[in-house]
């Protein structure tokens, strides 16, 4: 069953110095119990289509297209209808958890916050010893003592903090779960213990995850789904292993070389950057806005700025050299 579905989704900043379209015509779509990954170099857009689908943007910022979750286009939600969907059919597990907790209160009052605000304070499930048993549990499933739940944020690890995080976006049992840069700020034991306990609970609740990372290995590991993202466009999207593994876009493949595989001692050796910037979005190039940095761009490429189209079963990408072998392509 199609949980979220962005069709056409376009969105546009507005900053001091002019629009910035930051997003251009994204189409998306995930199912219950699946996980997509959004992969793509930083300012690519990934963050500003995680924050629209919970309308989450600037004020002054810009949405086209639609963004339907359940069905629902979010586009056209009324704050109060809002308010509603946020935690209990969507939530976000932000980077950078050690930022995101309240210091001066304790772990436990803030899991039970959206719990007391989605049940409504007085309802009879918003009775204390329910509202601690629902945190205790939220915690033990996140593999955290219950005690916890009295701790202060500066006395857990980062690792704690984000497991934290992730009982708070579970707390009103949302079928939707989007996880910005999850791991991003933790070391590789406690980065693989969090992917294992997101795809646990992927299995586990059918809970839709969408998770967005610089780090393509991770997204490989945690993902069935990959889009790569330029520009604010998807460039390629398929399974996560053969966009990894055979990339079709010279951009996925570019992107895909600039990690080393653990276990290919050639390519821990050698991984291979990639040379020069994203471009600005409020001045792309003309043509495929990847042309200036591809090593494969045909004169085409400076006019056509291609759709994405089929390069697979399941898979599709944005480019004139769909057939192009990935590793000739990333050369
Ligand atoms: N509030 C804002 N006003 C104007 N421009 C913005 C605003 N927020 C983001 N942008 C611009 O929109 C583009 C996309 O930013 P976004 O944060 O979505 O990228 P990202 O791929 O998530 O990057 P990162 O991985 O660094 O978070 C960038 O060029 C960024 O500078």
């Amino acid at each position: 069953m199609t949980l979220l579905e962005l069709r056409d989704l376009t969105i546009t900043y507005t900053s001091a110095r002019g629009p910035v379209p930051a997003v251009r015509g994204v189409n998306l779509s995930l199912d219950a119990g699946q996980t997509l990954g959004m992969a793509g170099e930083s300012g690519c857009g990934k963050s500003t289509v995680a924050m629209s689908i919970l309308r989450l943007l600037p004020r002054s910022t810009t949405i086209g297209g639609q963004i339907l979750l359940d069905g629902e286009d979010v586009t056209g939600m009324s704050w109060g209808r809002l308010r509603a969907v946020r935690w209990a059919a969507a939530s976000v597990v932000f980077q950078g958890a050690m930022h995101a907790l309240n210091p001066v209160r304790r772990i436990g009052e803030q899991i039970a916050e959206p719990i007391l605000l989605h049940n409504g304070a007085g309802a009879a499930s918003s009775r204390q010893s329910d509202v601690d048993r629902a945190v205790a549990e939220l915690l033990e499933r996140v593999g955290l003592p219950a005690r916890h739940a009295r701790a202060y944020p500066h006395e857990l690890s980062g690792g704690q903090k984000q497991r934290v995080m992730i009982a708070l976006a579970l707390a009103c049992s949302p079928r939707l779960v989007i996880a910005d840069e999850p791991t991003t700020a933790l070391d590789v034991m406690v980065q693989a213990q969090v992917l294992d306990l997101l795809a646990e609970l992927v299995a586990e609740r059918g809970i839709g995850l969408m998770m967005i990372s610089h780090d393509l290995s991770v997204l490989a590991q945690t993902c069935q789904r990959l889009a790569v993202m330029y520009a604010g466009r998807i460039v390629e999207l398929g399974p996560s292993h053969q966009v990894t593994t055979a990339p079709v876009h010279p951009y996925s493949a570019a992107l895909s070389a600039a990690f080393p595989t653990v276990g290919d001692p050639a390519s821990r050796m050698a991984p291979r950057g990639l040379p020069g910037d994203p471009p600005d979005p409020a001045d792309l190039p003309g043509g495929c806005p990847f042309h200036p940095r591809c090593g494969v761009s045909q004169p085409e490429c400076a006019t056509q700025d291609l759709q994405l189209r089929p390069a697979g079963p399941e898979h599709t990408a944005a480019c004139v050299h769909a057939h192009v072998p990935a590793q000739e392509a990333a050369r």
